[in-house]
């Protein structure tokens, strides 16, 4: 019996084209702007510190730290201080009404009549959790946080380790075997399977003809209850 749902944001509940085409963009643009006001403030002065950390560079100029930033942008690194930087800068776009968190159709009823089967619900993005609040609380189909009980993001661990899934079901006290991840990405989706996890894959685009997970066009295809214990 599945007790609980994890699901990835991009292209699994939301077109990677809105996180590519319009959020990146959006954080790419304003972050020398942004850095240059906010890098004594916090939270801004300790995710800076933090990356510093990261890169082994205790004595980087904020200068040194965006060319490190724009190389991380444009590897689409998933670091956790860019992550959280990208966050805070994205809450005006949300807020000033500039863009609202994509969503497919299929995604709201699916997850409401999960929900009300007593399935518990859960994301885990490389976005930082206060980016995946903002997304599905700014959402094309208005605020739907209600319906998550948790969010996850790097700092459970990479999306590709198995360790990071193993975190997942420990914080959530539910055995591995009872929790069903959503992803459109099949190296996630093998990390947590090896993990225990039940997982199925959303192929909203290309079809993936190296993965060995089930593949589902949408969310209207996954029924929870089917899945066998
Ligand atoms: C919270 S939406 C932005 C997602 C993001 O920043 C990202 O890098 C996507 O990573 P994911 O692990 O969800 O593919
Ligand atoms: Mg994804």
């Amino acid at each position: 019996m599945i007790r609980a749902i994890v699901t990835d944001i991009e292209g699994t509940t939301s077109d990677i084209r809105f996180v590519h085409n319009v959020l990146f963009p959006y954080a790419r643009e304003r972050l020398p702007a942004f850095l240059n006001a906010q890098q004594y403030i916090e939270p801004v002065k300790t995710i800076l510190d933090n990356l510093r950390e990261e890169i082994a560079q205790p004595e980087a100029t904020t200068a040194d730290l965006l060319d490190t930033l724009v190389q991380f942008m444009d590897e689409d690194r998933k670091s956790t201080p860019l992550k959280a930087l990208q966050g805070i800068i994205w809450r005006d776009g949300y807020v000033n009404g500039d863009f609202t968190g994509h969503l497919y159709p299929d995604v709201l009823p699916a997850l409401e009549k999960w929900k009300a089967k007593g399935i518990d619900l859960y994301v885990y993005s490389s976005g930082s959790v206060a980016a995946q609040k903002l997304l599905f609380g700014y959402s094309d189909e208005g605020d739907i946080t209600h319906l998550f009980s948790g969010y996850f993001d790097t700092l459970v661990g990479a999306k590709r380790e198995v360790q990071s899934y193993r975190n997942i079901a420990e914080q959530l006290g539910v055995p591995p075997g009872q929790i069903l991840f959503l992803s459109d990405i099949h190296q996630e989706l093998d990390a947590a399977a090896q993990a225990g996890l039940r997982t199925i894959q959303l192929i909203r685009g290309d079809h993936d003809a190296a993965s060995h997970h089930h593949q589902v066009p949408s969310f209207d295809h996954i029924k929870p209850e089917q899945i066998p214990s």
